[in-house]
């Protein structure tokens, strides 16, 4: 929808009406349509101005509309009318200005923006390409180079650095709208062919084969596997390379490409995901619109080792007050250093200045009394938790909210230590704190939804990815980990090399393989866990490392590289060698490859061939299977909570949508089918065994993502 209005007597005023980013549906591309040959027609009428209702310009094509039938006037034709027409087009950017909302904006022949204003072409990271002229008239406006970044990216620029690039012709901290009205009534006799920038010649650089080769080649390698970055240089090249209709031609077919693949519905199912995962809701039927949040002016991090001083230096950065303890002298001279460099480095990248006043340090826990948020970052283990609950509860007023960094201890053991049980949440952050997006806040049996909203909104506050997950061991994120690493160690067992291994899971787009990521995390973070729960320990009668535990497979392989002290970076030995401790390259390890060939000897196990399929299968069918009894108990309120837990918090490739969206692609009967063709190999793996939500799911004709839920609820309802 859009709206017409007559202003200063002769502008025609074209209001784009499509909250809340008023993208380009169907019913706004008509409403424009109509309205430019309306103003076009009027002939009091001298020139046009295109603004959005509300604040907003436009936030591109409707990504609603790419899974039906497209219907209503095509973009391009629309936009090449308005480049065309023969009275001057302002648009008056305000808000966002994003794809073809600044496709829309590149067709007008002058563009004034909000000085707040943000603009750029972010189809790729839908799995697109700007499809609506955007990759042939953005390099011919700013130049190849500028719009290779801009394009490849998906970055969102500045009304000032689109000013400098040329993109805007002039930017206002006034109504935008008003400014765009003299601006277009003041050049209503300026030629236009010289604003039409599809006829602009597109300046190269001297070297642009060279410059497109390199472009190109670091695509390539950021791109993981994902085909849409590699398609917008190729667009872009179409620009320096060809006449702008051969151009438009090549973008068409680009697009086409792109518009069908499955990395363009994952990404597009991704997008949503985001937003679904902050419309939470818990078993007991809260929900995210009905639990209203308390403010948080002031919080506290207890405990300053690598976690603590993340997680400090995310608040501070945010604006909050922070009241950082650390007990042991040493240590807190550490992290005053650590944090104040962190947050210099942080501040010199964004331009603004470090916000170190925000942040006071203290040595005693009583210097917490008066916050009204804690987050306890202290050593992972039970009794010091326990104990410094105690504590918070004994010295913090009875509306703390107390929440634990804890990355999979119960969260209701330690809510039963406190006066207000109610207000104890886990916040589980990422390392490093201050950079990872996601954040789990885990609710237990006990906890409010007060207590959750808070947590979630703080956690979007402090520029979080929220997700509300149900108390368990491990949470979603590690819980669904240990049969992925479990995989990966008895494919070891059985004849596979983590060089191997690792290269599989990098080729299908992780970021790291999964001993990569050991070693760069430390082997004896887990191996300390193994320890505390009897797992890591010798056979009681033959005082060997065995391979069953309660009836079950268990794989010592960690724990005896562990006994040898090969915990991976840290001490330059770990599944990989590296040339010193500390340093980051991995190189596969000849002592490794002998040590397992005599480890299978030892346990007489013939190794046999195994091959990509099966370890993508066993690695990832396995962890997708613990995620379907996730959703099974509820921890969990959808597959896109665990997506993008996966996405934001274990680098699975966003162009596969998230371990859940990936099953789906897959297909669930070939997951169910797989899963339980290694169950039969593998009886004495019960992570193998199909969940039976999964069976419930491949029975009721494995309905499609979107319909999950309802399957879950009415599963759960039976339970
Ligand atoms: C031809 C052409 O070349 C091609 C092919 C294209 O143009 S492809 C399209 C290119 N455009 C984009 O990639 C921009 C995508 N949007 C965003 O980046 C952000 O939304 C935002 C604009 C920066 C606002 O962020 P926000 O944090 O303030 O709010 P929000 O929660 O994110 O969004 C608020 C609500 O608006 C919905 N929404 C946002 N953008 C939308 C869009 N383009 N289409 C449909 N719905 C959209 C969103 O789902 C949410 O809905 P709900 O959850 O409330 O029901």
């Amino acid at each position: 929808m859009a709206q017409y209005t007559r202003v200063s007597g002769s502008v025609g005023l074209i209001t784009l009406q499509s909250p809340p980013v008023n993208a380009l549906s169907a019913a706004v591309r008509q409403g424009i349509v109509d309205l430019m040959q309306r103003a076009l027609s009027e002939p009091e009428v001298k020139s046009v101005v295109i603004c959005g209702q509300n604040g907003i310009f436009c936030g591109g094509a409707d990504i609603k509309e790419f899974g039906g039938q497209m219907s209503g006037p095509p973009l391009i034709p629309m936009i090449h009318a308005i480049e065309a027409a023969s009275k001057p087009v302002v648009a008056a950017i305000e808000g966002i200005a994003l794809g073809g909302g600044l496709e829309l904006a590149l067709g007008c022949h002058y563009r004034i923006a909000h000085s707040k204003a943000k603009v750029g072409l972010p189809e790729v990271t839908l799995g697109l390409l700007p499809g609506a002229g955007g990759s042939q008239r953005l390099p011919r406006l700013i130049g190849v180079p500028a719009a290779l970044d801009l394009i490849t990216t998906g970055r969102h620029v500045t009304a000032a650095e689109a000013l400098k690039f040329g993109l805007v012709d002039q930017i206002t901290d006034h109504n935008t709208v008003n400014v765009a009205v003299k601006f277009a009534q003041r050049v209503t006799d300026q030629p236009l062919d010289a604003r039409r920038i599809s006829t602009y010649p597109c300046l190269c650089p001297p070297d642009v084969d060279v410059l497109f080769e390199e472009v190109m080649q670091s695509v390539r390698r950021t791109a993981r596997g994902a085909i849409a970055p590699i398609a917008c240089v190729q667009a872009v090249r179409a620009a320096a390379t060809l006449p702008y209709n051969q151009g438009m031609e090549r973008e068409r077919e680009l697009l086409a490409t792109l518009f069908t693949s499955g990395q363009a519905h994952a990404l597009q199912y991704f997008f949503f995901a985001q937003r679904a995962v902050g419309r939470w809701s818990m078993p007991s039927g809260a929900r995210w619109d009905t639990s209203k949040p308390r403010p948080v002016h002031k919080a506290a991090v207890i405990g300053l080792g690598t976690m603590g001083r993340g997680i400090t230096v995310a608040l501070a950065q945010a604006g909050f007050s922070v009241v950082a303890v650390e007990t042991q002298e040493k240590q807190l001279m550490e992290a005053k250093q650590a944090i104040s460099g962190m947050l210099e480095r942080g501040a010199k990248r964004r331009g603004v200045a470090p916000a170190l006043d925000k942040i006071n340090y203290g040595r005693n826990i009583q210097s917490v009394a008066d916050v009204d948020l804690v987050i306890e970052a202290v050593f992972e283990d039970m009794a010091l938790k326990k104990k410094v609950f105690q504590q918070l509860s004994a010295v913090c007023k009875p509306s703390t909210f107390l929440c634990s960094n804890t990355s999979g201890l119960d969260i209701d053991q330690l809510a039963c230590q406190t006066r207000n049980p109610e207000l104890v949440v886990g916040m589980h952050f990422f390392a490093p704190a201050h950079v990872m997006k996601l954040l789990e806040v885990v609710y237990g049996p006990k906890s409010s939804p007060l207590a959750v909203a808070t947590a979630m909104q703080l956690g979007k506050k402090i520029g979080k990815v929220s997700v509300a997950v149900g108390n368990c061991r491990g949470f979603v994120g590690n819980r669904m980990l240990k049969p992925y690493l479990e995989q990966a160690l008895f494919l070891l067992e059985e004849g596979a090399t983590p060089e191997f291994v690792d290269q599989v899971l990098e080729e299908f787009g992780f970021a790291m393989g999964v001993f990569r990521m050991s070693d760069l995390s430390g082997l004896d973070v887990g191996w300390k866990v193994r320890m505390a729960d009897g797992l890591a320990m010798p056979d009681s009668t033959t005082g060997q490392p065995t391979r069953l535990r309660q009836g079950r497979r268990y794989s010592p392989l960690g724990d005896l590289l562990c006994e040898q002290r090969r915990f991976g970076q840290k001490t330059g030995r770990g599944w990989y060698q590296y040339d010193k401790p500390g340093s980051q390259v991995a190189k596969p390890d000849p002592w490794l490859h002998r040590f397992l060939d005599e480890y299978r000897a030892r346990h007489a196990l013939v190794a046999h061939r195994i091959d990509h399929q099966e370890v993508l299968e066993r690695c990832l069918y396995s962890m997708i299977n613990e995620g379907f009894r996730i959703l099974e108990d509820g921890i969990a309120a959808g597959p896109e909570d665990i997506d993008v837990i996966y996405v934001f918090g274990y680098s699975w490739p966003r162009h596969r949508g998230g371990p859940m969206f990936y099953a789906a692609t897959v297909g669930l009967n070939k997951v169910l089918e797989r899963l339980e063709h290694y169950y039969q190999a593998h009886p004495d793996v019960p992570s193998l065994q199909p969940c039976p939500l999964l069976r419930k799911l491949v029975a009721s004709g494995s309905p499609p993502i979107q319909k999950w839920r309802e399957v879950i609820k009415k599963v759960r309802s039976q339970l």
